[in-house]
């Protein structure tokens, strides 16, 4: 028989379950970011799983039409939207009271909520850059701190998960701000897992591959394009792209009690691309090429 290449196989479809059902029946989950792309698959497989689910972000017309979406998955608990910036950590103690009062102090959070956009590091502007760390490691660092808080002083377990990007490790070339913030965001899985281990809370990092999906940024979609016309998936290793729902299930399973004892891990997500590395890689292409800029100051 012939030895063709024929990728990783598919996840099974959308729907299917990863862990027994009922898994998070009365656990309440926040996630960052959850009425969009990945934060939203991530919180689909929580509610499918029983959980009572909080989503958070700054835009509340879009956060309401998810949690409608979110509340209509087969097993899912209640769920609640709270608009939030959480850059502000006042709001982000809000958040928090509100979601105690409702449903109970979150059991988990996920840290899924960043900001990202294709630039040269030598035209980001201080504001640019700013905005960038401020939300994916600042804004990661306020929800992290207090959901610990209160955990440490209810004394009761938890478990974060937080998103990550293999730049973390590699450095991230046309995105400067946020490889530093991601860094930092898996240096915070290392440094409070030992931390907070003695107080029952575990955190874990779980970083995706290139997973597309219809609510991406212009910005990113753009860069995307400019840099994979075409044929994405002939460029991964795994001969396809990740899909949304099997980012979902590895967070579901990290924040489970089947992984009690994974804590300050990270866990990546894509097929080896990251993985991917050479002496002979593809030719070097300037990141001002990539994204189609002159020359700077030009
Ligand atoms: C090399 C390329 C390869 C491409 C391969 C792709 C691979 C894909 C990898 C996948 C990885 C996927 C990983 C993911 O998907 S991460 C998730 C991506 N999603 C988001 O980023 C959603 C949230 N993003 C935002 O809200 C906004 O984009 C930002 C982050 C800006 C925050 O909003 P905020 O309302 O807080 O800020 P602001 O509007 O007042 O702006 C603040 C400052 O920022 C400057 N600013 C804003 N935009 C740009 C820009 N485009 N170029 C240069 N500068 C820009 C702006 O001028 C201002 O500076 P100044 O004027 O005051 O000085
Ligand atoms: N998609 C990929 O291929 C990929 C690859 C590597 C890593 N990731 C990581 O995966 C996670 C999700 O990304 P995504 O692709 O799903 O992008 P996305 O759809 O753009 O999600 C970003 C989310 O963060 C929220 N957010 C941004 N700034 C916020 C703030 N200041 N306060 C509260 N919420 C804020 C956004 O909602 P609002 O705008 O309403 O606030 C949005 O829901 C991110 O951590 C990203 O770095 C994604």
């Amino acid at each position: 028989m012939e030895n063709l290449p024929r990728g990783l196989p598919a996840p099974p479809p959308p729907g299917a379950a990863a862990l027994p059902p009922g898994t998070y029946a009365g656990q309440v989950v926040l996630v960052t970011g959850g009425g969009t792309g990945l934060g939203k698959a991530i919180a689909t497989e929580f509610a499918r799983l029983g959980a009572d689910l909080v989503i958070a972000s700054r835009r509340a017309e879009q956060l309401e039409a998810a949690r409608r979406e979110l509340a209509a998955v087969p097993g899912a608990g209640r769920v609640a939207a709270a608009a939030c910036d959480i850059r502000d950590p006042e709001r982000v103690a809000e958040v928090f009271d509100a979601a105690e009062a409702a449903l109970g102090l979150p059991d988990v959070l996920v840290n899924n909520a960043a900001a990202n956009f294709p630039s040269p590091a030598e035209d980001l502007s201080p504001n640019a850059w700013r905005a960038v760390v401020d939300i994916t490691l600042t804004g990661t660092w306020f929800m992290t701190r207090e959901f610990g808080r209160r955990h440490l002083a209810a004394g009761t377990p938890g478990s974060i998960v937080n998103i990550g990007a293999s730049y973390a490790w590699t450095g991230g070339p046309g995105f400067s701000h946020s490889a530093a913030a991601k860094a930092g965001v898996k240096s915070l899985v290392e440094t409070l897992a030992v931390e907070w281990g003695p107080y029952g809370i575990q955190i874990n990092g779980l970083v995706p591959g290139l997973f597309p999906h219809a609510d991406m940024t212009e910005d990113i979609r753009g860069g995307l394009e400019r840099a994979a016309p075409g044929a994405r998936d002939a460029r991964q290793p795994a001969l396809r792209v990740g899909a949304p729902h099997e980012l979902g299930w590895a967070a579901t399973f990290l924040a489970s009690p089947y992984a009690r004892f994974v804590t300050g891990h990270t866990l990546v997500v894509d097929g080896a691309n990251w993985q991917r590395r050479s002496v002979v890689a593809p030719e070097v292409v300037p990141v001002r090429e990539q994204l189609g800029r002159g020359p700077f100051g030009g």
